[in-house]
């Protein structure tokens, strides 16, 4: 860290009064020392950029004010935790810098005062919990962070109404005894009552409390009153009516003088209204591109682009899409890939063409719905997709960080990949598999070509899976355990074949974890490599199997045993026998957990 940055730090420990905790040599935290280098207490750093990532300052008595703003000159700090101390106040200072900050734990102080407004910043943030403090004053509109997973405010003084949040992947939610008021927002039930009790003026179907009538009227209005209220819509009936006339003759006179205009340039429009309108037509035209329709014609007629979510400023279109500079990436078994610029080079997007889905429009159009409403923040989601019998195409937003194969099988110059980050990769991971498993097991729709090309890194260099749902098991292929096709004739609700396809994702995940130990390069599926490493086993050379620099780096050979023992199970050749992800995620994360205690510890 620059001297800078150690300053701050410095300071930040100084207004935590640690002076009654007893400091020895190791505690470190002065500026004769290095953060990184020196391994401050609860310091854990970034080995190879020796930046600090991690903060853990749990249950060691430490009193005083919390200076957010000084402990955020550490940019890249992820992980900030001070649960279980006596820290009473906080002084918010620029805590915007906390840019990549994605957990921070406050809970257990007695923090007070207002939330700071900059906490809208800090737009990575994934676990929130400033649980069981003093807080009190209005929660900042948080609705921005998209990724928020944990949002825990319970025992504090909070009033207002309940926060904006984006509520779409929260897992852990508790707003409990505070002074919230007002309705619950609508989130369908998803969290229990006990989330929103000990707030008296909240109210909602959820809590079983009806909110007052917000209708004006009351039986108490004096009579005059409402007779002036009635002239009142009677005359502005009038005049509405008025103005619609108006309008609709000043229409008709325009359409008359001017030409008619392009139907589909529609850009400023917004995204949705466009989608909208174009998908009530039946058909538009474009023009035909390298990736377009198979038809010779130079003009092809198509159905419409669905637009889930735009990219850009202005309105995502199908036209736009084909006539753009297209660069082919890959081109494999199930389809190719195209990266496509847009904006003269401010937008781009990732184009795959699907081969051959035999799946109707309708049931396509279905599937990628419902992939849209299965959101999370490790899941790469579709921007836009297109069909017709000819030809599906899906829209995402280009990664340019890469893909988790190059990552590991890079050339030597690319940054070292070391263990701990491995691990963090396996643990998101699982976590983001298992919440698509059980949001999409009803509807049968698992991953269907899980492999480490399909991993991508996002700005945030956190790993997100892409390709979700988009390809789907053959059930004539008799090896189909493991491989995949798109003969996709609605299998959905065949339940052996669902069983079958979640299965095949475990397995996909196990060559993954497999790649992640070995460091070595997948062909065929990862078949393979799951059969030199079933055969080192056998040999009883383990530790053989492990890539050589992780062993070197210092990474702990018991949990590299437990993460390969997890592997072998997910690849086992008999899809019965390989494990739910459920408890693959929690094994994983116990194991996460663990190493980051002896990162922070040591
Ligand atoms: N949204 C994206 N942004 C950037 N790169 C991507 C994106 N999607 C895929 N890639 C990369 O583009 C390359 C080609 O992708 P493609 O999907 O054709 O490969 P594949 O996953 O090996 O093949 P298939 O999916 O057909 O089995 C891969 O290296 C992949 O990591």
């Amino acid at each position: 860290e620059n001297e800078e940055v150690k300053q701050s730090l410095v300071r930040f420990m100084d207004q935590l009064a640690a002076e009654n905790v007893k400091r020895d040599q190791s505690w470190g935290w002065n500026m004769t020392s290095d953060p990184c280098k020196d391994k401050w207490k609860g310091v854990s750093c970034d080995l190879r950029l020796q930046s600090v990532k991690k903060v853990v300052l749990d249950e060691l008595n430490l009193t005083g004010v919390l200076d957010i703003g000084s402990i955020c000159k550490a940019s890249s700090l992820f992980v900030f935790s001070l649960v279980k101390n006596d820290v009473v106040g906080l002084i918010s200072g620029e805590i915007g810098n906390c840019k990549r900050l994605t957990h921070l734990y406050l809970n257990g102080n007695k923090l007070s005062g207002h939330l700071p407004d900059s906490l809208t910043q800090l737009s990575s943030l994934k676990r929130f919990d400033i649980s069981n403090n003093n807080f009190s004053g209005k929660v900042p509109d948080l609705s921005r962070i998209s990724g928020l997973l944990t949002f825990l405010v319970q025992n504090n003084q909070l009033s207002g109404e309940i926060p904006k949040l984006d509520f779409s992947n929260l897992m852990q939610f508790n707003v409990s005894n505070n002074n919230f008021s007002g309705p619950l927002p609508d989130v369908k039930g998803r969290f229990s009552a006990e989330s929103w009790s000990g707030n008296p003026q909240l109210c909602g179907e959820s809590i079983s409390k009806a909110c007052p009538s917000t209708s004006p009227s009351s039986p108490s209005t004096p009579r005059s009153n409402d007779s002036s209220r009635k002239l009142f819509l009677i005359y502005s009936g009038y005049a509405v009516l008025g103005l619609i006339i108006l309008l609709v003759v000043a229409f008709i006179l325009v359409g008359e003088r001017k030409p008619r205009e392009d139907k589909t340039d529609v850009a400023g429009k917004g995204v949705y209204a466009y989608a909208s309108s174009i998908y009530d037509e039946s058909k538009i035209t474009v023009h035909k591109s390298e990736y377009s329709a198979s038809s010779d014609e130079s003009r092809v007629t198509m159905s419409p682009l669905v637009v889930l979510r735009s990219p850009t400023a202005l309105a995502l279109r199908f036209e736009d899409l084909l006539r753009a500079p297209a660069e082919l990436l890959g081109k494999g078994k199930h389809g190719s890939l195209y990266k496509v610029t847009l904006d003269n080079g401010a937008t781009t997007l990732a184009v795959k063409r699907i081969k051959d889905w035999r799946v109707t429009s309708r049931d396509f159009k279905r599937r990628m719905q419902r992939l849209h409403r299965a959101r999370h923040p490790n899941i790469l989601p579709s921007v836009a997709y297109y069909s017709s019998n000819q030809e599906k195409l899906v829209v995402y937003e280009y990664q340019p960080n890469g893909s988790l194969s190059r990552l590991i099988q890079g050339p030597e110059n690319v940054e070292a990949f070391e263990w701990g980050s491995r691990l963090n990769v396996a643990a998101t991971l699982a976590e983001a598999l298992a919440y698509m498993h059980e949001e999409l097991r009803e509807d049968g729709i698992a991953h269907g070509n899980l492999k480490s090309t399909n991993i991508l890194f996002n700005n945030n260099m956190d790993p997100c899976i892409t390709e979700y749902g988009l390809m789907v098991l053959d059930s004539k292929d008799p090896s189909s355990n493991n491989s995949q096709s798109n003969s996709f004739e609605n299998n959905d609700s065949d339940p052996a074949q669902v069983f079958r396809s979640f299965k095949a994702d475990i397995y996909g995940f196990g060559v993954i974890l497999l790649e992640l130990v070995t460091g070595k390069l997948v062909t065929n599926n990862g078949f393979e490599l799951v059969q030199w490493v079933n055969s080192v086993v056998r040999e009883e050379w383990t530790v053989e199997v492990f890539e050589r620099g992780l062993i070197l780096d210092g990474a702990s050979e018991e949990r590299l045993m437990i993460l390969l023992q997890i592997a072998l199970k997910c690849v086992n050749p008999n899809p019965y026998e390989r494990p739910d992800i459920n408890q693959v995620a929690l094994v994983i994360n116990a194991l996460k957990d663990e190493e980051d205690k002896s990162s922070f510890y040591q």
